[in-house]
């Protein structure tokens, strides 16, 4: 984007150049300005595109800096001698403030205009003065005053404004993502869970569908860690199976708490060896937890492949009935029918 802006500022240099040129109310000052502004431009382009060491931000000031150090001076120059009291050389001043705020960061921006105002209305001053009365001097200076600080109040507002509707949209993106995540252990609760499978559209199992597999995983005895351990400690075991499931598991895998100590994984395309492999590597990872006084944690798991049933709640019927077999034959241990 930016050094789309710097070609186009190039290409207006060198159009406004031309015609100027060509219909020849070119000044001497603009006649040695417009070179040089194009080959700054290009420098600029050139330092942005190739180095990496020159930060972004301060290129695009360096380049604002050109383009609002050629409109003051330019205008400036034309404001010199004794008939300039009437020229309209500053009506693209505005641009100076437009841009700032277009471009530059917002504390960037406000700091930028200042200086910027200060040095048009100094350098106006300073060549008026020197051909008009100080009356005259100071009605031309004051109305670039009134008109600039108008610029500069409406385009802050407008900022700000912009600043504000970001700052509570990623408000609410927040709030979003908070209502599908469980606090307690950073991964998705049941509804965001929900929300997921029904973005991948598994609900339907027909033969094209994509293969998958439910596991349903159950800490043993939970309570027991409650009631010898306090609910505290209770949540701390939670909160660590849950990080060491998510991170046994592929980033493709999907894997949530259903509610409880119960958790969920969602694994795609994986074959049921792969994806009874990746059970026993969970169930034992988890086997070999300890936290402060708590061990021999362990949990059992209920696995439902979706080629087995035609709709999600049944891969699900499936898998709790498992879970339900492995904590009959004793916990700690993985169940699936294929
Ligand atoms: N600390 C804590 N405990 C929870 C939370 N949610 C549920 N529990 C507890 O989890 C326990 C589940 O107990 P049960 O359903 O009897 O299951 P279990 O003791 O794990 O026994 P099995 O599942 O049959 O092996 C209950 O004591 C709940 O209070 C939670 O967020 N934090």
């Amino acid at each position: 984007m930016f050094r789309r802006l710097l070609l186009l500022a190039c290409v207006s240099f060198m159009l406004v150049w031309l015609i100027d040129e060509s219909s020849g109310i070119i000044s001497p000052y603009d006649a040695a300005a417009y070179p040089i502004c194009i080959a700054a431009f290009a420098v600029i382009y050139v330092a942005s595109r190739y180095s990496s060491h020159l930060h972004q931000s301060n290129l695009h000031l360096l380049a604002y800096l050109i383009v609002a150090g050629y409109l003051i001076s330019t205008s400036i120059w034309h404001h010199i001698g004794s008939n300039a009291l009437f020229s309209n050389a500053a009506q693209w001043l505005g641009l100076n403030y437009v841009i700032a705020y277009l471009f530059l960061e917002v504390k960037r921006a406000v700091s930028t205009t200042i200086v910027v105002l200060a040095a048009t209305l100094i350098g106006h001053y300073v060549v008026l003065i020197q051909n008009h009365s100080l009356e005259d001097t100071m009605g031309v200076v004051l109305n670039i005053a009134v008109a600039h600080v108008v610029y500069i109040v409406l385009l802050w507002t407008v900022v700000r404004l912009r600043v504000k509707a970001a700052q509570a949209n990623s408000r609410i993106n927040l709030l979003e993502n908070y209502a599908y995540v469980d606090l307690l252990t950073g991964i998705l609760n049941r509804r965001g869970l929900e929300r997921v499978f029904d973005e991948l559209g598994i609900d339907q199992i027909t033969k094209d569908s994509q293969r998958y597999a439910l596991m349903i995983i159950d800490i043993d005895y939970f309570k027991q860690v409650n009631d010898q351990f306090g609910h505290t400690m209770g949540d701390k075991v939670l909160a660590k199976v849950a990080a060491k499931l998510n991170r046994a598991i592929r980033p493709e895998d999907i894997i949530g708490r259903w509610g409880g100590e119960e958790f969920v994984v969602l694994t795609l395309n994986r074959t049921p060896q792969e994806v009874l492999a990746l059970a026993e590597q969970l169930r034992l990872g988890i086997s070999q937890l300890s936290l402060d006084d708590v061990s021999g944690i362990t949990v059992s798991i209920g696995i439902g492949f979706s080629n087995l049933a035609k709709t999600r709640q049944e891969v699900f019927n499936i898998a709790d009935s498992n879970l339900y077999e492995a904590k009959q034959s004793g916990r700690d241990s993985v169940r699936c029918s294929i």
